[in-house]
């Protein structure tokens, strides 16, 4: 039974620095925002996202959480403007969630905790590939979006529906023509600071871009997310749910806001 990082007693968040020291590192994620803390930086750019539906390739229950994956060959879904310079090519989406619906987001805002964080992962065309971006202090830029309980969001729907097919460790299928545009909330005010990934490798290279206005989610929603398994097929089953990181230290970083 392999052991690897998790999210249980065992294998979580409190364990990774066994394996991972730079879990105790300078610019660890996910951390708390703290609004009135936020420096209003008037020179930072409005976000540009453009997405290519054509792009996306399938969905992954990868373990941990799932994941849509993007072919990434060309500057056809890319993250330019806000906080970096260049472009940067999106790789994946995926969600972080909780047990019930008071927590499982991984950042939180004056300590508040929304049920769900949604994460599009990008990097940096400076470098030849994923790889070697996620390796690099401006490597990849993530942008979060926090999902807020109220209405069913209809533009969850196609996600949520593909979840049946892959409810188990490895189990992937086709997941064609999805705009992730439609994910983001109408407004694109963001906070933005340096971090890193909040899973293992832990790797410090991530630009965070935190959009202030949440998407909706309804209960029912949630639910399914939770229908998920951490486990593998032929294993005993493991509800996928807590797969968050807690806020970690800022360690004197300063966090900006795109907005008053
Ligand atoms: C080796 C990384 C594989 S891609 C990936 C990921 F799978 C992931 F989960 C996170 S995260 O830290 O959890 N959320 C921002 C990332 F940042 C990523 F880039
Ligand atoms: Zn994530």
């Amino acid at each position: 039974m392999s052991h690897g990082w998790g999210y249980g007693p065992a294998n979580g968040p409190e364990t990774w620095g066994e394996e991972f020291p730079v879990a105790n590192g300078p610019r660890q994620s996910p951390i708390d925002i703290i609004p009135k803390d936020a420096q209003y930086t008037p020179s930072l750019k409005a976000l540009k996202l453009k997405y290519d539906p054509s792009n996306s390739r399938g969905i992954l229950n990868n373990g941990h959480s799932f994941q849509v994956d993007f072919e990434d060959d060309g500057d056809t879904s890319t993250l330019t403007g806000g906080p970096i310079s260049g472009t940067y090519r999106l790789k994946q989406f995926h969600f972080h969630w909780g047990a019930s619906d008071d927590r499982g987001s991984e950042h939180t805002v004056n300590g508040i905790k929304f049920p769900c964080e949604l994460h599009l992962v990008h990097w940096n065309t400076k470098y030849p590939s994923f790889g070697e971006a996620a390796s690099q202090p401006d490597g990849l830029a993530v942008v979060g979006v926090f999902l807020k309980i109220g209405a069913a969001n209809p533009r969850l729907q196609k996600v949520l529906d593909a979840l049946d097919a892959i409810k188990t460790k490895g189990k992937q299928t086709t997941f064609a023509n999805f705009d992730a545009k439609t994910l983001l909330p109408s407004c694109l005010g963001y906070w933005t600071y340096d971090g890193s990934l909040t899973t293992p490798p832990l790797l410090e290279s991530v630009t965070w871009i935190v959009l202030k206005e949440p998407i909706s989610v309804s209960p029912a929603q949630m639910a399914r997310f939770r229908g998920l398994l951490f486990s593998g097929d032929g294993e005993a089953p493991c509800c996928m749910m807590d797969n968050y990181r807690p806020p970690q230290p800022l360690k004197g970083r300063q966090v900006r806001a795109s907005f008053k």
